[in-house]
């Protein structure tokens, strides 16, 4: 499972928390603009937007997870089981397999309007990366910096759903449409102490502090994390500072980490937040935690030359590094 969310305060932060029980290698990769970006069924893009994202690189080529542009339009792909389903070669259609989604339309669109453009003509094809690498079943979340709005994209057996998304989050199961019908079951909570509305005829005690958000979920489940990082997110204070800024969204997506050992999946498993990203889409600056270090680390797109030819990827920092001070 998997959460993303978007947050504005002054600059427009994007990121995701990727779960699972295994890791694939992936690393903070940088994609320059003249880096060709070939496509199974489309022409190569030798020159289009630099990218900046988390990917794993199998034969040269980087399989973004989540990522955003120079122009700020980023993109996420969480875990869409039972639902997602790609569709035959449709000619007259641009023929993009999921594999290849995030680069195609990071690589040429800065915003929203742009990419609804080219969503016109998508066609989700079905062509797995390679034996080793077959299809995921993904989702994806979009957001631009021009705005805070934000899209949900869904590959349904009914076909392609572009959805406007109010309010910048996704989980996993069940479809979008759903999960945004679920909040309609949490308009009692709060912020604030609950009133008795229960019954005059009785006297109730705000015993404790944070009684409003009582009946918050708290599952691992995606649909209580939807909620959960919703609320979360809908009530986040906005900082006057970038470190501010930072550690406000990382509060937002940590507030739906999975610890290890609480779900558990095949093989006697369990995924867990294996790292949770926060992206700058205004400066190209890429923030991640893992879960071994809480520290965050960043990468900037700007220190390097976007205007090269070759990937340029770091390894993930995985150390936890504890700052003694005695
Ligand atoms: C598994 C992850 C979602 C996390 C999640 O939700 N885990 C729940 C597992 S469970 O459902 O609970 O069991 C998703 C998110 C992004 C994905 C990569 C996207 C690029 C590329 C696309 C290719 O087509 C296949 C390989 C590829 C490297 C993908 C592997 C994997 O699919 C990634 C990591």
């Amino acid at each position: 499972m998997c959460t993303a969310a978007t947050y504005t305060a002054g600059d427009h932060y994007f990121g995701r928390n990727l779960d699972l029980e295994l890791s694939y290698g992936e690393k903070v990769t940088i994609t320059p603009r003249n880096f060709p970006l070939t496509f199974r069924k489309m022409p190569t893009l030798e020159h289009h937007y630099a990218l900046i994202g988390m990917a794993t690189t199998v034969d040269n080529y980087p399989l973004y997870f989540d990522a955003t542009n120079e122009k700020g339009l980023s993109m996420a792909g969480l875990n869409y089981p039972g639902n997602a389903d790609y569709k035959p070669y449709a000619e007259g259609k641009d023929n993009v397999s999921p594999f290849e989604f995030v680069s195609w339309i990071l690589g040429q669109c800065a915003t929203l309007a742009e990419a609804k453009v080219l969503l016109d003509k998508i066609n989700l094809v079905k062509i797995d990366f390679s034996e080793q690498l077959p299809l995921s079943p993904l989702h994806w979340l979009m957001a631009e910096t021009a705005s805070e709005k934000t899209l949900t994209i869904e590959c349904d057996r009914d076909g392609l759903h572009v959805y406007d998304n109010p309010v910048g989050v996704l989980t996993n199961n069940p479809q979008f449409d759903k999960q945004l019908f679920n909040l309609n079951n949490y308009q009692f909570l709060s912020p604030q102490q609950p009133e008795n509305k229960f019954s005059q005829d009785l006297e109730l005690d705000n015993y404790s502090r944070g009684l409003g958000t009582r009946g918050l979920p708290g599952g691992m489940d995606s649909m209580s994390r939807f909620v959960k990082v919703a609320f979360t997110k809908l009530n986040a204070p906005k900082g006057e500072t970038e470190n501010e800024n930072v550690g406000n969204f990382f509060h937002i997506l940590h507030s739906v980490e999975q610890q290890k050992n609480l779900d558990g999946v095949e093989n006697n498993q369990f995924e867990f937040t294996i790292y949770s990203s926060c992206v700058n889409a205004d400066r190209g600056i890429y923030y991640y935690t893992t879960y071994d270090n809480n520290q965050i680390n960043a990468v900037d797109m700007h220190k390097v030359d976007l205007d090269g030819r070759e990937l340029i990827d770091y390894d993930l920092v995985n150390e936890q590094n504890i700052n003694w001070q005695n």
